[in-house]
């Protein structure tokens, strides 16, 4: 069980509110296949990814990383019990697609660069990056305890 503080609470959900999935999610996910690109192995089907610009061009990559991203509205709205919320999507990633857990925290940081550059200081504070990543690594955590 994780504790938030109020302050956290109202933080992660705040900023959760002004992150545009769709906007985001592709960035990420975009972010991830090019900057560790031996995650693109898990998405052999998506046709194109041979350069940064294809990836980035790749409407499967786009698609995806909105489905991404929006399952981490999951997390937010069952913050006092990510580790249940997230317990299908663990067997799946670990059981069908076989998917290195560490690739999640690799993940939840691409998506942090996304949400800085997007938000800059003003609205991404060190407050709001404390809540925000105290919240991706406990969904980091969920995603992993199926694995064994
Ligand atoms: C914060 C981390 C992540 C979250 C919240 C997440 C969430 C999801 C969701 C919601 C789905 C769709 C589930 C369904 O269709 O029922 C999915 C599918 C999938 N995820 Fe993840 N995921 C994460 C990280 C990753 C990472 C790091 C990889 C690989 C490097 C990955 C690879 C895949 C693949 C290959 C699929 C199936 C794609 C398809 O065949 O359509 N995921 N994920």
């Amino acid at each position: 069980m994780v504790d938030w503080t109020d302050a956290e609470r109202s933080a992660i959900v705040s900023l959760w509110g002004k992150i545009n999935v769709d906007e985001i999610g592709p960035q990420a996910l975009a972010r991830l296949l090019i900057v560790y690109p031996w995650t693109q192995r898990h998405f052999a089907l998506f046709g194109n990814l041979s350069s940064p610009s294809a990836i980035m061009g790749n409407a499967k990559v786009s698609t995806h990383g909105k489905t991404v991203m929006g399952g981490l509205d999951r997390a937010v709205k069952n913050l006092d019990d990510i580790k249940n919320a997230y317990k299908a999507l663990s067997v799946m990633h670990s059981e069908k697609l076989h998917v290195d857990p560490d690739n999640f925290r690799l993940l939840g940081d691409v998506a942090t660069v996304c949400v800085a550059a997007k938000f800059g200081p003003s609205v991404f504070t060190p407050d709001v990056q404390e809540a925000w990543q105290k919240f991706l690594s406990v969904v980091v955590s969920a995603l992993g305890r199926q694995y064994h």
